[in-house]
């Protein structure tokens, strides 16, 4: 693979748009919302010169605002290069869509017939509410008493792109020489659903003839304990607008079937049953990946006037949105008939239309999970990388929101969801979002260990590709 820079693409500044235009009245309920917490001062040990470039690197890569709606990822693009020049890797800009360059690395194994590892990690990050926070969230402040760096993205997921390089930059300077190639995606647009990066990856003639990938390691989530978390799997989004129509009237009117009253029973029912699943996970029963989680982002009725609404009209249409997540395990025919005949029924004068509604099944009908058992030698590999570099590993789970994993699960590839990060209170998307270093340092140390054990493994892998032709 040459090596070749993509043309120039945009550039922006802009952060703190946050698309909260409406005229008739909104709310929007966080997706993710955890506390930004926490707790104990712990006083951060200096660190050595090398370790304090590879922060300044990490800083470096945060420091470039690539939020939504205006990402700079052409300025993301250029660091990636930069580094990859900087360890020698082979480099290629995909432009499968203008504006939104995809960087691909390879290093490139001594058999190349060997199913190839892929680790991939997105550039784009949400936006921030910059008043919000206590440090701006793209400074990368780094805390000198509790060893902190503040920045959107520091979770989400920076730190996993730039450990990859950072862990092969280590195994490099001790001469490991990989055995399977070893590839590194860095794509564009994962927060706003990956059709432009991951999936047309995914979908490329570069993937699916030349790459001959065996494994891919996306993101996972920090955790709170000393424990790394897993994932196997993620559930679908299903994104769902319902409608209620009925006759307009006098305010002052009690009558049946107003637009307003049939969709606020539809809402009751709807919290119902997000209550009953809640409880699961309440109760310990069940885990939060395991259920069906649907939450109320939008409230849309009434007829505006220039100082509010119209209050003595009742409104002829109202609509609610929902952000619906259905595990893998989920009947979806089940939960589909529950919205036509409960939450949206024609007998209330209801409809319901989907803006998203991703499916739980692969393209062989089987629901799509990586594979945790024998079957899957991946697993066994990571579990003693993971604990030879002296982490701890869960029991793996599945991921509670989308990631760009689906589009390589989808075509029988098997992907691990994992971000090192434990001891660390879970803050993508919210507010303050940080890493330790010392987290962060720990997770170079823990992905050195997981590529030199995949890089090197030369045994079976399920689709049988592979071949002992050292
Ligand atoms: C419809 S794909 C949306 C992807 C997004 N990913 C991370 O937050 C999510 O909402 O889960
Ligand atoms: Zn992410
Ligand atoms: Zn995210």
């Amino acid at each position: 693979m040459a090596v070749e820079m993509s043309s120039k693409g945009t550039s922006s500044t802009s952060t703190d748009r946050l698309g909260f235009l409406n005229f008739y009245f909104c709310c929007f309920l966080s997706l993710i919302s955890s506390s930004s917490s926490s707790s104990s001062l712990v006083v951060a040990a200096s660190p050595s010169p090398s370790q304090q470039l590879i922060i300044s690197r990490f800083q470096q890569y945060l420091q470039i605002n690539t939020a939504h709606p205006n990402p700079n990822y052409q300025e993301a693009a250029d660091f990636i290069l930069s580094q990859a020049k900087s360890l020698s890797l082979e480099s290629q800009t995909l432009d499968f869509v203008n504006g939104k360059p995809l960087v691909l690395l390879k290093w490139p194994g001594k058999n190349p017939h060997l199913p190839s590892i892929l680790l991939n990690s997105h550039t784009d990050v949400v936006p921030a509410e910059h008043h919000k926070w206590s440090h701006p969230p793209f400074d990368a402040h780094l805390d000198d008493h509790d060893g902190r760096i503040y920045a959107r993205g520091s979770q989400d997921m920076k730190c996993v792109g730039l450990q990859y390089l950072e862990a092969i930059r280590k195994l490099k300077s001790s001469g490991f020489e990989p055995t399977r190639t070893v590839y590194l995606s860095f794509v564009p647009d994962e927060e706003i659903g990956g059709h432009d990066g991951a999936e047309k990856l995914a979908d490329s003639d570069i993937f699916n003839k030349k790459m001959n990938v065996g494994i891919v390691l996306d993101e996972g989530l920090a955790s709170p304990n000393q424990n790394y978390r897993v994932f196997y799997g993620e559930r679908s989004p299903w994104w769902l607008v319902i409608k209620a129509s009925g006759a307009p009237g006098h305010g002052s009117k009690l009558y049946d079937n107003s637009a307003l009253e049939n969709l606020l029973k539809s809402i009751e029912i709807i919290r119902r049953f997000r209550a009953s699943q809640f409880d699961l996970v309440k109760a310990g029963v069940k885990a939060e990946g395991e259920v069906v989680s649907v939450n109320t982002v939008f409230l849309k009725a009434g007829t505006p006037s220039p100082t509010g609404f119209i209050m003595n009209l009742q409104p002829s249409e109202a609509e609610a949105g929902f952000d619906i997540r259905v595990p893998p395990t989920a009947d979806p025919a089940s939960l589909e008939r529950r919205i036509a005949e409960e939450w949206a029924p024609v007998s209330r004068n209801m409809t319901f239309e989907f803006k998203q509604k991703a499916s739980v099944y692969d393209k062989f009908g089987k629901p799509i999970l990586s594979a945790t058992d024998s079957s899957n030698p991946w697993w066994a590999l990571l579990e003693g990388a993971v604990k030879k570099a002296n982490g701890k590993i869960g029991k793996p789970e599945i991921f509670p929101a989308a990631t760009d994993a689906r589009y390589f699960r989808e075509r029988g590839l098997p992907a691990i969801g994992f971000s090192p990060m434990a001891n660390t209170p879970i803050l993508l998307h919210d507010h303050n979002e940080f890493l330790s270093k010392d987290e962060y340092l720990k997770g170079i140390d823990i992905y050195e260990s997981i590529i030199s054990a995949y890089a090197s493994y030369i045994g079976d892998t399920k689709d049988g590709a592979s071949r002992e032709e050292l």
